[in-house]
């Protein structure tokens, strides 16, 4: 029995699973914090590997690494950080994504070019961030990764040189997905000169060799490394609800959205993975719990004795800015309350944000892409919530998928590990999990409210703008 290691470096945590290759059956699973914030030292991530494979990698025999997409990790020639990465939700270079954007000949072009329209998650927009605040800090970038790229680099033995896959390289803003190749030129444009990039290793290739000469995958995103995990289909909607909220499906064919709400990524199986993403989804619950003074299965307690429509209070979860729809300087908004107005109603209008928020992505993936619906599938670390699971259904207005609680991307990561241990055309086929379908009457009247007062606030500008994003923010020293 070969055992295989997978990695999920993803916002707030490394969470690593030893798999059986043979069947998929994990056999242990581990996690480490992440420092919170929006911009972190990546050194952090290497010592919450370290932690949380201590005792595993030995036991492999291979390795594959999934990870948080876009964000930058800057090097200089003796490959040391030149500054801590910026994130994904790092909404400071909204701006700049825009002038990029300008430069690359405007929304459509720049969707013809990478396959997405940039927001401020890119890794391009950040580097020009960088090229415009910190012009010493840019100048001394000699080559560029991506936060998985930089955890595998460590898993590799002495002298490797960086390698990543086509399905994280796609949320980095100079790579041309549908042709399958890096844009140098985009990144010169971003970072005013020209700066190292990893190498782009083939879905199922073996990219390098660990310390102890384990084999080592390319690695990829995590949200290829989740439709991987879920071995998703043609005709599958995969909700996942962790940091961030994505609604993501396989297409065969590469997808140029010039309104930006899809992004057309590649996946890490040689397909395409069209996405919507939110930057606030599992935060909305942590910070609605806190407020309360409860825990989260408080929480879903709390939510379940209010009804649908929280007793007529709505919440826009905008808290943190957004990305679906493109409002970095957005914050959260309430409305309905009164005097009437209880515990249990707060509790339940968050779920109900978060899942309207969800339902908007997943209509808007559905209506870019045309693709069919035939199942409805959600994962992440929220669905641990009994409300969520209650909820989705209702809100979502369709049956919801569920399988059982695990890891998907760093299961998905080890699906790669153990597809490039084999040197098969195809991933290896794995026993798909027992799933629970969730079903509820529908509430449409929910969304309807939250779409009034999405459209209403479209063209507010709150004003006092710095304010930490979601999810990553921890204050007062909690977890
Ligand atoms: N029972 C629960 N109810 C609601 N949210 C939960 C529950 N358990 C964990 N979470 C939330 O899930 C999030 C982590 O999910 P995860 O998918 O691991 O995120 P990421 O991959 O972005 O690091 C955290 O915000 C955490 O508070
Ligand atoms: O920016 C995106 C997708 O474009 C996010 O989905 C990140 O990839 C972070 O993912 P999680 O940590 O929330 O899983």
């Amino acid at each position: 029995m070969a055992l295989i290691v997978g990695i999920d470096s993803s916002t707030q945590s490394t969470k690593a699973v030893l798999v059986d290759a043979d069947d998929g059956r994990i056999v242990e699973t581990r996690t480490a914090p992440h420092p919170g914030g929006t911009e972190v030292d990546p050194r952090a991530w290497l010592d919450a590997v370290d932690t949380a494979t201590e005792g595993l990698l030995e036991r492999a025999a291979a390795v594959s690494v999934a990870g948080q997409q876009h964000g930058m990790v800057a090097l200089d020639e003796a490959g040391v950080p030149v500054r801590d990465a910026l994130l994904w939700n790092d909404t400071r270079s909204a701006g700049t994504a825009r002038d990029l954007i300008d430069e690359m000949g405007g929304p459509q072009a720049c969707a013809d070019a990478i396959g997405s329209v940039l927001v401020a998650s890119f890794t391009s927009t950040k580097l020009r961030w960088l090229r415009d605040h910190e012009p010493d800090h840019a100048a001394r970038v000699a080559r560029v990764l991506l936060p998985h790229d930089y955890v595998s680099l460590h898993l590799a033995a002495p002298g490797t040189d960086a390698f990543t896959d086509r399905g994280d390289a796609s949320g980095t803003g100079y790579f041309a997905t549908a042709e399958d190749h890096w844009r140098p030129d985009l990144l010169e444009l971003a970072l005013g000169h020209a700066a190292a990039l990893p190498r782009i290793v083939g879905p199922g290739e073996a990219a390098a060799q660990g310390a102890g000469g384990a084999v080592i995958a390319g690695g990829t995103g995590d949200n290829m490394g989740a439709a991987l995990g879920m071995a998703l289909e043609p005709g599958d909607v995969l909700v996942s609800v962790g940091t961030s909220g994505v609604a993501s499906a396989i297409s065969a064919t590469p997808v140029a959205d010039g309104t930006g709400v899809v992004t057309g990524f590649a996946d890490a199986s040689g397909h395409f993975l069209p996405m919507v993403t939110t930057m606030n989804a599992a935060g909305i619950l942590d910070l609605q719990a806190r407020w309360l003074g409860v825990d989260h299965d408080g929480l879903a307690e709390l939510a379940l004795q209010s009804g649908p429509g929280a007793g007529g209070v709505t919440l826009l979860p905008y808290y943190g800015g957004e990305r679906t729809p493109n409002r970095p300087d957005a914050a959260g908004t309430w409305t309905g309350l009164t005097p009437a107005t209880t515990r249990a109603d707060l509790a339940r209008a968050a779920y109900e944000a978060l899942l309207c928020s969800l339902a908007d992505a997943v209509d808007r993936l559905v209506a870019a892409t045309g693709v069919q619906p035939r199942r409805v599938l959600m994962v992440g670390g929220a669905t641990k919530s009994a409300a969520l699971r209650a909820l989705a259904p209702a809100v979502l207005g369709c049956p919801v998928v569920l399988p059982p609680a695990g890891e998907y991307v760093a299961l998905g990561a080890a699906r790669q590990a153990a597809w490039a241990l084999a040197g098969s055309a195809q991933p290896p086929t794995w026993p798909a999990p027992e799933t629970t379908v969730l079903e509820a009457d529908p509430t449409p009247h929910v969304r309807e409210v939250y779409a009034d007062l999405r459209e209403r606030t479209s063209q507010w500008t709150p004003s006092g703008s710095t304010r930490p994003t979601l999810g990553t923010h921890h204050p007062e020293g909690t977890p």
